[in-house]
């Protein structure tokens, strides 16, 4: 199947910022599951946004907490026994409640475990996104993944992957890289903003599907949801690496950029095709 290629209609800049004053309103609490590599930085990228994060990833508590959050991120990233039993468990959760959750499938199709770790996920109850750079999306579709957890594809390559995914998921998929993609399998909305210094840093991706997962519990249309957290996060990368001297100073840059963020700026600078 060849990828959609509608052009942005719904996906408006001012619909874009409403979504960051919503988050900023709703401040919803987002449960993680996350890789022990980004989780930190992770929290802290919620926090500067306007969301709450809770990093819940053991067996225990991780249904319960899916119960009560606005939106759950699944990441894959540095799975363990326990933390996988944790995602089935915060997946059922989900499902139970109507509550929306994000799977970022780190390094699907470089690992094997990983990748079914993954589509087991997503066989037991469709997210309302999958966000992963190229490679992982292409994966997922039967690809065989990056160096890694880094992407060797471009997204646009990837297009054809997530419109399929797209359509038997029921989902949102945004597939990230130099210009961002995202697709509901029937509209496309590419975001140019960003910055190369955001693949010199750890995370960027990993903090991205977390962005998502609290902009799906206060925006119902996931593809703007989805591109909202998108724009955010690029339009303060760009003002970041302004004040940025190399990949240390921009990481720290980046959370005092998404503080600073108004909605009018998004508006003004999100490139949207
Ligand atoms: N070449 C690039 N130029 C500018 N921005 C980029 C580039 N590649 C990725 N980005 C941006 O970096 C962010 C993370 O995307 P990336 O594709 O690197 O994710 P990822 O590989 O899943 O990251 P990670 O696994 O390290 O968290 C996105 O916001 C994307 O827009
Ligand atoms: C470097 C790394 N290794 C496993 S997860 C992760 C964070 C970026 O995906
Ligand atoms: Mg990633």
């Amino acid at each position: 199947m060849s990828a959609p290629s509608t052009p942005v209609d719904t996906v408006d800049p001012g619909g874009l910022a409403a979504a960051l004053s919503a988050l900023r309103e709703g401040a919803p609490l987002v449960q993680c599951l996350t890789n022990v590599v980004v989780a930190q930085w992770t929290a802290n990228t919620l926090l500067a946004a306007g969301a709450s994060p809770v990093m819940v990833d053991n067996p225990q508590e991780a249904r319960a907490c899916a119960g009560v959050a606005g939106g759950v991120l699944v990441n894959v990233g540095t799975p363990q026994e326990e933390t996988a039993a944790a995602m089935t468990e915060a997946v059922a959760g989900a499902a139970e409640a109507g509550t929306p959750w994000v799977l970022d499938p780190v390094g699907a199709g470089a690992l094997a475990w990983r990748t079914r770790i993954a589509h087991d996920l997503l066989g037991r109850h469709a997210p309302a996104v999958i966000r992963g750079n190229a490679s992982e999306i292409l994966a997922l579709d039967g690809g065989t993944g990056g160096k890694g957890v880094e992407g060797v594809d471009a997204a646009e390559d990837a297009m054809p992957a997530a419109t399929a995914l797209a359509h038997e998921l029921g989902c949102v998929v945004a597939v990230s890289g130099r210009v961002d993609h995202v697709t509901d399998g029937e509209r496309v909305v590419r975001v140019s903003n960003g910055s190369p210094l955001l693949t010199k840093v750890t995370g960027a991706g990993c903090a991205l599907g977390a962005l998502m997962a609290g902009f799906t519990a206060v925006v119902a249309d996931r593809l703007v949801a989805a591109t909202a957290a998108t724009a955010v996060f690029t339009l303060a990368a760009e003002a970041a690496q302004r004040a940025a001297r190399g990949p240390g100073s921009f990481a720290v840059a980046l959370l005092d950029e998404l503080d600073r963020l108004q909605p009018a700026a998004v508006a003004d600078g999100v490139r949207l095709s």
